[in-house]
């Protein structure tokens, strides 16, 4: 596996762990870049959509592979994030999650709530979730196919078909 690279970003809420989770993915191996897209201390209080809609955008063009996104809760960064055509978010704060979020669902983005978790169990989780790799074979595959083609049609009947 080539190293990924790590799109990160927070509010002032989630700073102070996003700092901390950007320190520990520079230094994994398999991580061969960081990029930050703020905010950089709690004196910056750019609002959790500027900051998420941000780092997505440059995830839906390819700058980076996978990107974790911290605010109070982890809600508000997972719902701005999914509002970017090709990304998909989600907030987790488990084990389980964290690894059907890669296997099942090829989720790009981990937001977490730093008001939800602690640090040390944060750490953990995101470095579970930068070894777990998405199987384009297996049978998740076309369960997510079916999201981005509907994305990418905006179709309103996806709900009446399987
Ligand atoms: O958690 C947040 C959004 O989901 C954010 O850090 C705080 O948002 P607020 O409660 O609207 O200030």
């Amino acid at each position: 596996m080539t190293g990924l690279t790590v799109a990160v970003a927070a509010d002032n809420a989630g700073v102070r762990l996003k700092n901390s989770l950007a320190e520990l993915l520079g230094g994994d191996h398999r991580v061969a870049d960081v990029l930050d897209f703020g905010v950089p201390d709690e004196a910056d209080d750019r609002a959790y959509p500027r900051l998420a809609l941000t780092a997505a955008e440059a995830i839906a063009r390819g700058e980076a592979e996978r990107g974790v996104l911290i605010c109070g809760t982890g809600i508000g960064m997972c719902i701005s994030a999914n509002k970017v055509d090709g990304v998909r978010a989600t907030v987790a704060h488990d084990s389980y999650s964290v690894e059907r979020s890669i296997k099942s669902n090829d989720c790009q983005i981990l937001t977490m709530g730093s008001r939800v978790i602690g640090p040390e169990l944060a750490k953990r989780l995101v470095t579970e979730w930068i070894g777990y790799t998405f199987d384009p074979t297996s049978a998740s595959a076309a369960k997510v196919a079916y999201i981005t083609d509907y994305e990418h049609h905006h179709s309103t009947s996806a709900a009446s078909g399987r």
